[in-house]
C-alpha cells in the first residue's frame, strides 16, 4: 500500500474517499406513495405500532421522497465524495416475486436522485437492501424460504438494468446479522421471529446464496459493459479479550468469526467458519437432530460462493470484551449458546444515547486489522461509523468520536498498512432508529420530526467532518489542525 503521499501520520492518503450514509426505510417516508409496496417495517408499525419507541414509524420520517434535493445539497455543503443510500425493493417490485411488475416512478425517483448526485460532483454508492423486505415476499415465507434466492436475483438484476449506467459500486446486503439474527433469532428486528438457532442460520443461507447470485449476474452480464464494482456490507463489533488468558483470545476469536466471519468468510473463503461448523454440528447431534442446525454449503456451491466481492465493507461502532465460558446448557437451541462466550462492555467506556453502543476508538483499528489478516490485505470500506445521541446542534460528543477513531484509522492505514480507501459517517442526518425510533440521533445534520417540512439543520460535527474532507487532516480545532503540513 503506497501511502509515501501522506505527510504526516494524521493526514489521509490523497486517495482516500469520505462519505456519508443513509438507508430507504429510515429517511424517505412517501411509505405508499406512487405504486410502492409494502415493506415488513410498514407492516410491522401498522400492525403493531407499540414494537417502536413512542409508536414512531416511517411513513414519512426525513421525507427524502421528496426532500432528497436538499439532502444532496446538505451533501455537497459537506464536501463528501459520495452518498451511502440504499434502494426500497418494494418502490421497485411492490408484489417483490419473481415476474412481478416493476413500478417505473420507483426507478424514476432513484434515477432523479442518482444524476442529482452526479450532477453535484458526488459519486452514488448504492445498497440493494438495507432490511426492508416487501411485505408480500415475508409472507411467502421471508429469509428463511430457499425461493428468496431467486425473488433477490430477479429484483438485482432489474436494478443492474435500470440504474447499473449511473452507479458504479453496488452493495447487495447491509448487515445481513440485524436481518436473520435480530429479525429472525431474536424478535429485536422486523419480522421480529425468534427461532434462534434455526431460522436465524436458515435466513442466512439462503442470503448469502442471494448474494453470490447476484454477484455473478453483474459480473457476467453487466461488469464489462458498466464496469462497476460488488460487496456486501458486513458488521461486527471489537471482541477484546477480557484478560490475557488463552481461552478469553480463543473466545474473543470465536465471537467476531460468529459475527463477521458467518458472512465474510463464505464469500471470502467459501465457507462457514470451522469453529461454527464444528460447534453447531456437534451440539445438534447432542440435542438429537438428525442433522446440523447449520445448514451446508456442497462442494460446488462453495465454488460458487468463493471471492464474491470486490471489496471488504465494514460497518463498526463500538466494542465488547469477550471471556470464554463454561459449557452449560446443552439443551438451549439459540445463536447465543452455539456460540457460548460471555460478551460485556466495560463501565469505563463513554456511553452514547443507544445501550449497545459506547465509545471505543481503538476498537476500529483492531477490527480492521483482523480483517486485514483473516482475509489476506484485501480493499476495505468503512461503510458505517458514527455515535448517537439525545439531539441538538451543538455536539461535542460527535466531533469528539470521529476525531478519535478517524485518528485510529488513519493509523491502521498509515503505520499498520492496513488497505482502507473509503470512510462513512452515519448518518448523514438524523433518521428513524428502528426500534428506537426518533428517540436515538445519528445525524450530522438534525431534522425537526414535529415540522412537516422536516426541516434539516447543520449540527457542528458537520463543520468538523467539512474540515477534515477538505484537509484530509484530523483537526484540533478548526484553526489549527494536527497536520504541520496544513498550517496555513
Ligand atoms: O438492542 S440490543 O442490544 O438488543 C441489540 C442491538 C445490537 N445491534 C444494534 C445495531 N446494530 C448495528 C448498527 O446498525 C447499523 O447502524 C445504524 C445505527 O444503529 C443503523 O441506523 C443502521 O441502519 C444499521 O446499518 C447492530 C447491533
Amino acid at each position: 500500500l503506497d501511502t509515501s503521499n501522506s505527510t504526516s501520520k494524521n493526514k489521509f492518503p490523497d486517495y482516500f474517499k469520505f462519505g456519508a450514509a443513509t438507508a430507504s426505510y429510515q429517511v424517505e417516508g412517501a411509505w405508499n406513495e406512487d405504486g410502492k409496496g409494502e415493506n415488513i417495517w410498514d407492516h410491522i408499525t401498522h400492525t403493531n405500532p407499540t414494537y417502536v419507541e413512542n409508536e414512531d414509524n416511517g411513513d414519512v420520517a426525513c421525507d427524502s421522497y421528496h426532500k432528497y434535493k436538499e439532502d444532496v445539497a446538505m451533501l455537497k455543503d459537506l464536501g463528501v465524495d459520495y452518498y451511502r443510500f440504499s434502494i426500497s425493493w418494494s418502490r421497485i417490485l411492490p408484489y417483490g416475486v419473481t415476474g412481478s411488475p416493476v413500478n417505473k416512478l420507483g426507478i424514476e425517483y432513484y434515477r432523479n436522485l442518482t444524476q442529482e448526485l452526479l450532477d453535484n460532483g458526488i459519486e452514488p454508492m448504492v445498497t440493494l437492501f438495507h432490511w426492508d423486505t416487501p411485505e408480500p415476499l415475508q409472507e411467502l415465507g421471508g429469509w428463511p424460504n430457499p425461493e428468496m434466492e431467486e425473488h433477490y436475483a430477479y429484483y438485482a438484476r432489474i436494478v443492474f438494468e435500470q440504474l447499473g449506467d449511473l452507479v458504479k459500486i453496488w452493495m447487495t446486503f447491509n448487515e445481513p446479522k440485524q436481518t436473520c439474527l435480530e429479525g429472525y433469532g431474536k424478535g429485536v428486528k422486523a419480522p421480529a421471529f425468534t427461532t434462534t438457532g434455526m431460522a436465524d442460520y436458515k435466513c442466512t443461507h439462503t442470503l448469502i446464496k442471494s448474494h453470490a447470485k447476484a454477484y455473478h449476474i453483474y459480473d457476467e452480464e453487466f461488469k464489462a459493459k458498466q464496469g462497476g464494482r460488488v460487496g456486501m456490507v458486513i458488521d461486527t463489533v471489537w471482541f477484546e479479550p477480557a484478560s490475557g488468558s488463552e481461552k478469553d483470545a480463543e473466545a474473543a476469536e470465536r465471537a467476531i468469526q460468529f459475527t463477521y466471519g458467518w458472512y465474510g468468510n463464505p464469500i471470502i473463503l467459501g465457507n462457514y467458519p470451522q469453529v461454527m461448523i464444528d460447534r453447531i454440528d456437534e451440539r445438534s447431534k447432542q440435542q438429537g437432530f438428525a442433522q446440523s442446525r447449520l445448514p451446508k454449503f456442497s462442494e460446488e456451491e462453495v465454488d460458487y460462493i468463493k471471492g464474491t466481492y470486490d471489496f471488504v465493507a465494514l460497518n463498526m461502532y463500538t466494542a465488547n470484551y469477550a471471556e470464554w465460558k463454561e459449557e452449560t446448557d446443552i439443551s438451549d437451541v439459540g445463536y447465543d449458546s452455539d456460540l457460548n462466550v460471555h460478551l460485556f462492555m466495560d463501565d469505563s467506556w463513554e456511553e452514547s444515547a443507544s445501550s449497545w453502543l459506547r465509545v471505543v476508538p481503538w476498537g476500529l483499528r483492531k477490527t480492521v486489522n483482523w480483517l486485514s489478516k483473516t482475509y489476506n490485505n484485501p480493499e476495505i470500506f468503512i461503510t458505517e461509523n458514527g455515535v448517537s445521541d439525545r439531539g441538538g446542534i451543538d455536539d461535542p460528543q460527535r466531533i469528539n468520536f470521529y476525531r478519535e477513531y478517524l485518528s485510529n484509522l488513519v493509523d491502521a492505514i498509515v503505520e499498520d498498512g492496513v488497505n482502507v480507501t473509503r470512510y462513512t459517517a452515519w448518518s448523514l442526518m438524523d433518521n428513524f432508529e428502528w426500534g428506537s425510533g426518533y428517540s436515538e440521533k445519528f445525524g450530522l445534520y438534525s431534522v425537526d420530526f414535529s415540522s412537516p417540512e422536516r426541516t434539516r439543520t447543520k449540527k457542528a460535527s458537520a463543520d468538523y467532518y467539512s474540515q477534515v474532507i477538505s484537509t484530509r487532516c484530523l483537526v484540533d480545532s478548526c484553526e489549527n489542525n494536527l497536520c504541520a503540513d496544513n498550517r496555513k
